[in-house]
């Protein structure tokens, strides 16, 4: 395939419940859609799914289009490529941004798939009709409203529910959430809220029962997790500490996690996401997949990635309906009894929204 146009859009699109974690509050999520068109015509979508704000890791809105606009589209545009696969090797002379990369790369998987008329979960290897998802929930003004938000999760066929825990919002909360519900699958983040100092609240944690507790220390380490994972009994989940393939093999090797969350963006893409798949599942190492509270674009990516065989744990993966009033694919995804149908026609299985698209567009440069 050689990719001859490509148009990034400038979206942004309401949260229906603000999302509160150890770092602040989102109200709205800004992000760039990419639209790749090959020399046939056929048309290929990726969502880059940094933020406003390098909260979460350093790749913001603006600095994922300068990269895309100087230095990965020149590198991509009018070039013949035969497989997705090559578009990562292509991307190693530019370091690390690697959200800006995965959501070209993206479009590329989306466009190798309805090419080859496959799915693209068929496409990456998945195998899976339907997935089994989770729900992420955010930090509530109070902890009746959290046990709120819980209970409707549940009664909405969520069957494994994430909460946010930061300093002062923690070890007492999930007290009292497993007072409330003994037998949920529960789990919990804190996104680097804390440091080795406080090993005393995680020996405490142990006796909730939890799947795992992601990413409690630093975003950039693996030997702190390896002190407090030989401390403790329950699984550590790394999120921002995996950023490759090698990040994931050394986390491994130090035995710093149980568990990996997989996001594709924060790898690099679904060709280094694959492989760090991979290289779990011959380790023993269940994964499963994050989010960052895309947009269909993106979900419809993690849908066809978590078909693969080793994503063995429900992942943040929920239905359009928990965060949008309208989502920009048709159909929206649906989560019914805590699963989703991987969907069955060629590529990403969604059609765009184009009036939908339209309509949450801030601004548009095209490039050919
Ligand atoms: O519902 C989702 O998309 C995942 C929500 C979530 O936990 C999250 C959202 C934004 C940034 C980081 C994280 C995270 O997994 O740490
Ligand atoms: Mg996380």
């Amino acid at each position: 395939m050689k990719i001859t146009e490509i148009t990034i859009r400038h979206l942004t699109m309401h949260l229906k419940n603000p999302f509160t974690t150890s770092f602040g509050t989102f109200k709205d999520k800004e992000f760039l859609l990419i639209e790749t068109i090959d020399e046939k015509g056929t048309v290929g979508f990726g969502e880059c799914v940094a933020f406003e704000t390098p909260w979460y890791t350093e790749e913001t809105v603006k600095t994922c289009w300068h990269m895309l606009e100087d230095f990965l589209i020149p590198l991509v545009l009018n070039k013949e490529i035969s497989h997705p696969d090559e578009v990562s090797e292509i991307f190693k002379s530019i370091r690390k941004n690697n959200m800006a990369k995965s959501a070209i790369e993206g479009a590329f998987w989306d466009i190798y798939a309805q090419q080859t008329n496959q799915t693209l979960a068929q496409a990456l290897g998945g195998n899976k009709k339907k997935i089994e998802v989770g729900i992420s929930i955010g930090i509530q003004e109070t902890v009746e409203k959290q046990l709120a938000v819980i209970d409707q999760a549940i009664k909405n066929g969520y069957k494994r529910i994430k909460v946010k825990i930061k300093p002062g919002w923690d070890l007492e909360l999930i007290r009292i959430i497993r007072e409330h519900f003994p037998k949920v699958q529960l789990m919990a983040d804190a996104n680097s809220a804390y440091t080795l100092n406080d090993i005393e609240l995680f020996k405490q944690l142990d006796q909730y029962n939890l799947m795992m507790i992601e990413q409690p220390l630093a975003t950039d380490d693996i030997i702190d997790h390896a002190k407090l994972q030989k401390q403790i009994t329950t699984p550590i989940c790394l999120d921002e500490s995996i950023t490759s393939l090698e990040d994931a093999r050394k986390a491994i090797e130090l035995g710093s996690c149980g568990v990996i969350n997989i996001k594709i963006g924060r790898v690099g893409g679904l060709t280094e996401a694959k492989k760090i798949h991979d290289l779990c599942e011959t380790n023993g190492i269940p994964v499963w997949c994050g989010g960052m509270l895309e947009a269909g674009i993106g979900r419809a990516h993690n849908i066809a990635l978590t078909s693969l065989s080793n994503f063995v744990l429900p992942g943040d993966t929920a239905g359009s309906n928990h965060y949008w009033e309208e989502d920009i694919i048709t159909p929206e995804v649906v989560a019914q009894d805590g699963y989703i149908a991987v969907p069955q026609t060629s590529g990403i299985g969604y059609k765009p929204n184009r009036d939908a698209i339209q309509k949450f567009t801030i601004s548009t440069r095209h490039y050919k």
